[in-house]
């Protein structure tokens, strides 16, 4: 059956108007001036949308679901964290699918069907890479094959996901040959190892000495490592997390200097600063351990304001959330407490009080930064990311008027834990529309346990546009051309 959502405010990234939207098999049929659409109204489903703003569905271009992180399985799997992010007004994200064992990319791979039964929307993976193979090198071109075409590097969690700056150099050149966007997680793992048994020597073993151990410091000379290793490697680069003014810095100058950067904010480096992670109850102070961490409200400021005007280009979740009992197992020592936080039904309504409600940001560049860039980022757009004839019907209204508070007892993640709780915001996602039918009414959800997609991309996007004539250029003015040379003994008139 059509929907006929008629009267509201359209938004798009470019803009906002008065229009009329009709919908029909998971597509966006028309968009025109109120009522011009009228004659299509028959035997469609009228949604009135008066007074609301209808935009596209929010997309996460960061999640851990269905996981293993630091031993313990996550308590969102593909139904429970979908779900959430549909009633939060997200109707698409990417998750970050894990190696099986050595590596082995291929076989992690595989996991993927696993997701797609209990799947009620649309998503995608980054495949993280750990190893370096001739082996992991030709993989890679087979999941880009497969329509996979982003990978993800942890340069933390040394002795277990961390690679090294020469892992980092075969797998750039490699995406660049493939036309595959590379993420990197960046910090500097080995002087957070350092500083960790340093801590834990000096008798700091609770929430507060992850904090410590990871100062903004290691979140910026990693970032600059990357973007400076992308650059030598001829690569775009996409930076997930970046939590601190420093590595957005970092972003905001190379991609001042032409680089193709993208850099991605966090809805908790936006909503939350860390101050209860001093806090005496461990329970209070473990909720909000993340890596990297969730830092001083200076940050927060910073990260939020460079969200808004442009230093950074999108906002994810970085969705991780553990039950208190799962933090439990870190009471003795930080290095035990699972890292991470909630947030894949908490963004878009953060995002709209943190950068709407502010004043910081119009509604455009609220739909630019959840759900525009992402499907430019990742080579989706316009299937994704605009309210436009012939895209995905995947479309939120929100009505700005309506507030409520987040609660982890109303919330809709497995986990009883929310980083956001009692945080009161005004603007309220009260319908989400997910493959043209409608699945959250604003307080029931209707899904449909393996109706999601597997959304496959097509490699070389729009970020690798006419790098080859760029690098071609690059070489040549560089002189990159074998120098003639004869012996002439040393006595050369150059040489004199
Ligand atoms: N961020 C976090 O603390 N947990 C999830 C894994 C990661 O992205 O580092
Ligand atoms: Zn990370
Ligand atoms: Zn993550």
């Amino acid at each position: 059956k059509r929907l006929y959502i008629k009267g509201g405010t359209v938004v798009n990234a470019d803009g906002e108007l008065a229009a009329d939207v009709v919908v029909s098999e998971g597509k966006i049929l028309d968009v025109g001036p109120p009522g011009s659409l009228d004659a299509r109204l028959q035997s469609a489903q009228v949604v009135d949308a008066t007074g609301k703003y209808v935009m596209p569905g929010g997309i996460d271009t960061h999640t851990h679901l269905d996981s293993i992180f630091m031993g313990k399985n996550t308590p969102d799997d593909f139904f429970s964290g979908q779900a959430a992010a549909l009633a939060g007004g997200t109707t698409m994200h990417f998750d970050m699918l894990m190696p099986n064992k050595g590596g082995d990319i291929l076989g992690g791979y595989t996991r993927h069907s696993e997701a797609a039964k209990r799947s009620v929307m649309d998503y995608s993976f980054h495949m993280v890479i750990t190893h370096w193979s001739d082996q992991v090198s030709e993989a890679m071109g087979k999941l880009v094959e497969e329509g996979m075409t982003s990978f993800k590097f942890f340069m933390a969690y040394k002795g277990k996901l961390q690679v090294s700056d020469e892992l980092l150099m075969h797998a750039f050149h490699r995406c660049r040959e493939l036309g595959a966007l590379p993420l990197v997680h960046a910090e500097n793992g080995d002087a957070i190892a350092y500083a960790q048994q340093e801590l834990l020597k000096a008798g700091i073993t609770g929430p507060e000495g992850h904090q410590l151990s990871r100062p903004p410091a290691v979140e910026e000379e990693a970032t600059l490592r990357a973007v400076t290793l992308a650059k030598v490697a001829g690569v775009p680069l996409f930076v997930v997390h970046v939590m601190s003014k420093g590595a957005m810095e970092v972003v905001a100058r190379a991609r001042t200097a032409g680089q193709r950067v993208v850099g991605e904010a966090l809805s908790s480096g936006i909503g939350v600063n860390q101050s209860l992670i001093w806090y005496s109850d461990f329970r209070t102070a473990a909720k909000f351990v993340m890596s990297p961490p969730i830092r001083t409200e200076e940050h927060r400021l910073a990260v939020r304001a460079g969200l808004a005007g442009g230093a950074l280009q999108l906002v994810a979740t970085d969705h991780c959330g553990w039950t208190y009992a799962q933090k439990d197992s870190g009471r003795n020592s930080f290095l035990e407490l699972p890292n991470g936080v909630n947030g894949i039904e908490e963004r878009m309504h953060v995002t709209w009080h943190q950068l709407v409600n502010s004043g910081l940001a119009s509604p455009s560049r609220f739909v630019e930064v959840t759900s525009t860039a992402a499907a430019k980022a990742f080579n989706l757009y316009p299937q994704k990311g605009a309210i436009k004839p012939g895209a995905d019907a995947d479309i939120i209204l929100l009505d700005p008027n309506i507030a409520h508070t987040i609660s982890a007892s109303s919330h809709h993640s497995q986990s009883d834990a929310n980083i956001f709780e009692g945080h009161r915001i005004r603007g309220k996602v009260i319908m989400t529309i997910s493959q043209g039918k409608v699945v959250w009414d604003g307080r029931k959800l209707a899904v449909e346990r393996g109706a999601g997609r597997l959304i496959r991309r097509q490699a070389h996007g729009p970020l690798f546009h006419g790098l080859d004539s760029q690098r071609q250029a690059e070489l040549l003015s560089f002189g990159h051309v074998p120098v003639s040379r004869s012996d002439t003994g040393g006595s050369s008139k150059e040489e004199l």
